[in-house]
């Protein structure tokens, strides 16, 4: 008998464009979002942007209220949650980069109420995923959450954030390739669930993103405008697949690993990317895919070495020896590198 069954969920709205930002409170309202809105975001953006996103809400409902979040961590999420009670927020609206859409999503998660993501960078797909992440002692705890119900992004906004933060983006969809080879290997070896249809989907944003490594330019509109697609795609792919499996493999465990050795040191996106470069070359060794990868992040001015990361050899060495051991995710790394041929890997593939 046929038991199978599955719920996708995805952001009903996805609006992506020049000054789209204005368009929060027709989204708003094409969702019948109601009652009194909660910004959460961070300095920068509330700055940049927050006065211009208030304006527009206070047009369709009460006067939104904000919490401005400088950390990621489980105690912000709890004084959202505590603010949003007070003052029994309708909604919640995530306004910034990763950490502020992240604090929100999980928090309107716990109050059961609808969260909209306006992404003022697109430094990684969390901006979209049903996912967030929060570091906490020893390691970072990856939870489950409803996806935005919309999601808003302003490629101007977008545009003139840091570069760096816009490459980091990128690395994150390039790091996909690895990540599905990653969850190709756990079905084959430990009967993991694989969706074809995420796993194809969020190789493809890859390989579209690499293909349209040209047009991602420093100042140019148009490639925060392909970033914020792909990392659309890929939150779609990990929505299908209801797991961060198809852009999260060892590269994002390396990556995960890092930030708890070398905190803020580098970006997410940027950490990923040149663990990939090493996680494929475990993949397909010497001959193989690795040069591609490495040199698709070049293309993109995102680092490929350590030394571009800001980050030792010694520390990334025992990031990679460590990784396997700090989420229950099969990997190529199986149950754990020798320092020995972690070394050989990140050397022969110039990373060190
Ligand atoms: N949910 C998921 O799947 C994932 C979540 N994450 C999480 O996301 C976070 C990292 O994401 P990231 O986006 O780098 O984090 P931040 O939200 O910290 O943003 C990075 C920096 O950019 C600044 N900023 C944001 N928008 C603009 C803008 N338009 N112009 C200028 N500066 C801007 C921020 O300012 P300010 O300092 O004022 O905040 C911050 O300094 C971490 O908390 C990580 O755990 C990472 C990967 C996946
Ligand atoms: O960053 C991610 C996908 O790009 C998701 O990371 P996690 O698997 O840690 O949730
Ligand atoms: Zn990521």
């Amino acid at each position: 008998m046929f038991e199978k069954s599955t719920w996708i969920k995805l952001p009903r709205s996805v609006i992506v464009g020049h000054g789209t930002i204005d368009r929060v409170p027709e989204a708003v309202a094409d969702l019948h979002l109601a009652g009194r809105p909660l910004v959460v975001t961070s300095p920068t953006p509330d700055d940049i942007a927050g006065d211009r996103l208030r304006d527009g809400l206070a047009g369709v409902g009460p006067a939104a209220e904000t919490v401005v979040a400088k950390e990621a961590r489980f105690e912000t999420v709890e004084r959202v949650i505590e603010t949003a009670r007070a003052e029994e927020a309708g909604y919640l609206v995530g306004l910034g980069g990763g950490k502020p859409i992240d604090i929100a999503k999980m928090a309107a998660d716990e109050l059961d109420v609808g969260f909209v993501s306006v992404p003022t960078t697109a430094s990684h797909d969390g901006i979209v995923s049903g996912r967030g992440s929060v570091p906490e002692g020893d390691t970072r705890h990856s939870v489950a959450a409803d996806p935005p119900l919309a999601v808003i992004a302003d490629t101007e906004l977008i545009a003139n954030a840091p570069w760096r933060l816009t490459t980091a983006g990128c690395a994150d969809i390039i790091s996909n390739y690895t990540a599905v080879k990653d969850w190709q290997l756990a079905n084959r070896l430990k009967n993991v669930e694989y969706s074809e249809y995420a796993g194809e989907l969020s190789q493809l944003t890859a390989e579209m993103l690499v293909s349209r490594a040209d047009s991602v330019k420093r100042e140019l509109e148009e490639s925060a405008w392909l970033v914020t697609k792909a990392l659309v795609s890929s939150g779609v792919a990990m929505s299908i697949a209801d797991s961060s499996r198809p852009a999260s493999g060892a590269e994002h465990l390396i990556s995960h690993q890092l930030d708890r050795l070398a905190p803020d040191a580098a970006l997410h996106g940027h950490q990923v990317g040149v663990a990939s470069i090493v996680t494929e070359y475990l993949h397909s060794g010497n001959d193989g895919e690795w040069t591609q990868v490495r040199d698709a992040l070049a293309s993109i001015d995102a680092p490929v070495t350590t030394d571009e990361l800001d980050i030792d050899g010694e520390t990334f060495i025992e990031a990679v020896t460590s990784a396997h051991e700090i989420r229950d995710r099969y990997t190529i790394l199986g149950d754990g590198m020798s320092e020995g041929a972690a070394i050989e890997a990140a050397t022969v593939t110039g990373v060190l």
